[in-house]
C-alpha cells in the first residue's frame, strides 16, 4: 500500500505560490495488481510506490482515479470502509485528508467534512491507527492530504517515520513553500516518502519546471485557480496546460480541481492526463448522505460510474 501525504504550497497566497522537493519511490516488494482486484484475494498485500503504480498503468494504457475523501467524515469506522470500497471499485491511488481546522485551499464542501470530522474528534493518531488497519487490506495507494501544522505539531521526523511505518509512500502539503521545506524534503527522502508537487494556471513556467523538477510520484497539476470544489465543467485551459507540463517533464501528471461528472473524467483524460483526481463530489456523497451505508453505496455507485469513462 502507497500513501502519499499532500504538501505543495500552490495556493494564491501573497507569496508566489511554490511547492516542493519529491521523494525515491517506495523500496517495498513490488506487486501489480490489476485495476479490479477482490478484496478478499488481497490480503496482507504490499503495493508499490506512487511512481510504480503510473508506470504500471502507463503500460497498460490506462489514466489513473484518484479520489478523494476526508478521513473521518462520518466517522473514521466508515472511513475504512470507504477506502476499501473505493479500492475495489478500481481506484487506482486514493487520496484521505487528515481533517484541520483552516483548510486554506479547500472549498465549502471539503471545509464542512473537516469540521464534521474534527468534531467527531477525530485526531492523526487515530488516523494512523486505522490506517495500520487498513492498508494491509487495499491493493491500490491511498493518497492521503494534511496542511503543514499537524507535520509541525508531531516533528517533521518524527511525522514521516510514522507515516512510513503505516504504509505512507508520499507526502503532500498545500500550504508550504518550496522555498521552506528543505527539511520535510530531507526526512520524506530518509524515509523513502514520495513527495507530490502542485502547480496551478497561474504558476510563471520558470517556477513549475522547478516543482516539475522537484516532483516524484506525480505531479498535481490544479486545474483552475481558486479552492476545491466540484465545477459545472472543468477549464479547456488545462489541455494547454498539461502539454507545457509534459514538455517540461516525463514524469505522470494528474489533475484535479471541479472534476465531478464522467465526461470531466473522459475530458480530462483525453487531454493526456495521466490520472484525474475527484474529491468534493466525493466528500459530498459520503458526507452528507442520511447514513454510513448509504452514503457508501452512493460512493460506490459514483465511482464506478466515474471510472467507466476512462479509457
Ligand atoms: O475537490 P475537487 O474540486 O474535486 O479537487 C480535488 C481535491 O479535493 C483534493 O485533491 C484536495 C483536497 N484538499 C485539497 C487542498 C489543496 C489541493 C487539493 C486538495
Amino acid at each position: 500500500m502507497a500513501i502519499a501525504l499532500k504538501s505543495t504550497c500552490f495556493l494564491q497566497l501573497k507569496k508566489p505560490e511554490v511547492s516542493f522537493q519529491g521523494f525515491l519511490p517506495s523500496k517495498r516488494a513490488i506487486v501489480s495488481v490489476k485495476r479490479y482486484t477482490p478484496v478478499a484475494a488481497i490480503k496482507t498485500m504490499e503495493t508499490v510506490g506512487l511512481s510504480e503504480t503510473f508506470t504500471r498503468l502507463k503500460k497498460q494504457g490506462k489514466v489513473a482515479f484518484i479520489p478523494y475523501i476526508t478521513a473521518g467524515d462520518p466517522d473514521l469506522s466508515t472511513t475504512a470502509e470507504a477506502l476499501k470500497v473505493l479500492d475495489s471499485c478500481g481506484s487506482d491511488i486514493i487520496e484521505l485528508g487528515v481533517p484541520y481546522s483552516d483548510p486554506l485551499a479547500d472549498g465549502p464542501v471539503i471545509q464542512a467534512a473537516a469540521t464534521r470530522s474534527l468534531a467527531k474528534g477525530t485526531n492523526f493518531d487515530a488516523i494512523i491507527s486505522m490506517l495500520r488497519e487498513v492498508v494491509p487490506q487495499l491493493s491500490c495507494p491511498i493518497a492521503l492530504f494534511t496542511y503543514y501544522n499537524p507535520i509541525l505539531k508531531r516533528g517533521t521526523e518524527r511525522f514521516m517515520s510514522t507515516i512510513r511505518d503505516t504504509g505512507v509512500h508520499g507526502l503532500v502539503v498545500p500550504d508550504v513553500p518550496l522555498e521552506e521545506t528543505e527539511t520535510l524534503r530531507l526526512e520524506a527522502k530518509n524515509n523513502g516518502i514520495e513527495l507530490v508537487l502542485l502547480t496551478t494556471p497561474t504558476t510563471p513556467t520558470n517556477r513549475m519546471k522547478a516543482i516539475v523538477d522537484a516532483a516524484e510520484g506525480f505531479v498535481y497539476l490544479v486545474s483552475s485557480v481558486g479552492v476545491t470544489g466540484a465545477r459545472a465543467s472543468v477549464s479547456d485551459k488545462v489541455q494547454a496546460l498539461l502539454q507545457e507540463i509534459k514538455e517540461a517533464t516525463t514524469k505522470p501528471v494528474a489533475v484535479g480541481f471541479g472534476i465531478s461528472k464522467p465526461e470531466h473524467v473522459k475530458q480530462v483524460a483525453g487531454w493526456g492526463a495521466d490520472g484525474v483526481i475527484v474529491g468534493s463530489a466525493m466528500v459530498k456523497l459520503l458526507g452528507e448522505a442520511n447514513s454510513p451505508q448509504e452514503g457508501l453505496k452512493e460512493l460506490e455507485n459514483f465511482t464506478r460510474s466515474l471510472i467507466s469513462a476512462l479509457p
